[in-house]
């Protein structure tokens, strides 16, 4: 079996890219941009990951980043992690980043945005890796800033493959956000949102209903409300489910009571992602073997979830038809 998910060609459709940052990495950045660390060591920063909720996360999630200042910094950010990924059989990635974490620091768009692009091109030449750009809003901040992003980043519309919404999602509802994501859809952005992660099944129908999204990012709680999931079931809107990232920020306690089956169940079309990989222990291969053993899954069920994200993937029809006939010849 774990030869098989390895040789799987997994798409990862929710990938937040600050996320990807492994302690080494952290601390090498650390030292070239002469900034001081929390944490004495790198095992003194893993031991930092554990969390208690989704919140607590962010909090370490918002300081980790903190190193991130340079075009090069983003670039080693994004090449570490596609690396590392297609080492684990990955072929196509979805990356949120979040502007607004870096501009409240001072970081400007233009240096976040050039150090990713570079490192999109670079993968996509020579990594066989194709990366999709999803320009998140963290939806526990005013609007209004958010819209302002929105314009400032007028130069890069054209490389985004869609906006998405992130960060503190109790009491922070879709429906705040309904100017900025009919912006985005004036210029013709695709629109996606975390919901139904800490939130209720209420912020998904909110997220479908009021900022019009072709995805819902987690959107585990759907199963608090009958006509949510007859929605999603209807439309086949996919969610993007981040097993172990769930299982670190106590959405489940342990990974054998996650919904995924049952979500499978209702005939929902799901995939799966890592989230956050360095704070949530592990990527994509690690995400995709815990769940073969918590749920005891055959070859089929990934090969439904593998083929559910390619269809889905911010990426040509020729890229998607090329990754069905490699999934096919596995
Ligand atoms: O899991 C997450 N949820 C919400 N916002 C986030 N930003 C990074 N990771 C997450
Ligand atoms: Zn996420």
């Amino acid at each position: 079996m774990h030869d098989f998910l390895r040789n799987l060609p997994k798409v990862e459709l929710h990938l937040h890219i600050e996320g990807s940052l492994e302690p080494e990495l952290m601390f090498a950045l650390a030292q070239r941009n002469h900034i001081d660390l929390p944490y004495a060591s790198v095992q003194e920063a893993k031991d930092a990951y554990h969390f208690s909720d989704l919140q607590g996360f962010l909090n370490l999630y918002f300081q980790g980043m903190n190193v991130l200042r340079n075009e090069e910094d983003f670039y080693d950010l994004a090449m570490d992690y596609f690396k590392r990924a297609r080492g684990e059989g990955v072929v196509h990635i979805d990356m949120h980043f979040d502007p607004q974490a870096h501009l409240q620091r001072g970081v400007p768009l233009e240096v976040v945005m050039a150090g990713l692009l570079k490192a999109k091109q670079e993968a996509e030449e020579t990594l066989d890796l194709s990366i999709g750009m999803i320009m998140a809003f963290l939806r526990d901040r005013p609007a209004d800033e958010a819209l302002h992003v929105l314009e400032q980043a007028a130069p890069y519309w054209k490389m985004l493959d869609a906006v998405g919404l992130d960060s503190a999602e109790q009491n922070n509802p879709p429906a705040e956000f309904v100017e900025v994501f009919e912006r985005a859809k004036q210029l013709g952005l695709v629109r996606v949102a975390h919901a139904g992660e800490e939130g209720p099944a209420e912020y998904i129908q909110q997220a479908l209903d009021l900022l019009d999204v072709q995805r819902i990012d987690h959107g585990v709680r759907c199963l608090e409300s009958d006509e949510v999931v007859e929605r999603l079931r209807s439309e086949q809107t996919v969610l993007t489910v981040c097993p172990l990232s769930n299982v670190s920020l106590k959405v489940v306690e342990d990974l054998r009571d996650h919904p995924l089956p049952k979500l499978l169940a209702e005939g929902l079309k799901v995939t799966i992602s890592s989230d956050d990989p360095a704070y949530f222990g592990g990527g994509m291969l690690t995400n995709h073997i815990a769940c073969a053993e918590a749920f005891c899954w055959d070859e089929t069920v990934f090969r439904q979830l593998t083929r559910n994200a390619i269809e889905e993937a911010f990426t040509t029809q020729e890229r998607r038809e090329e990754l069905l006939a490699r999934l096919a010849e596995v």
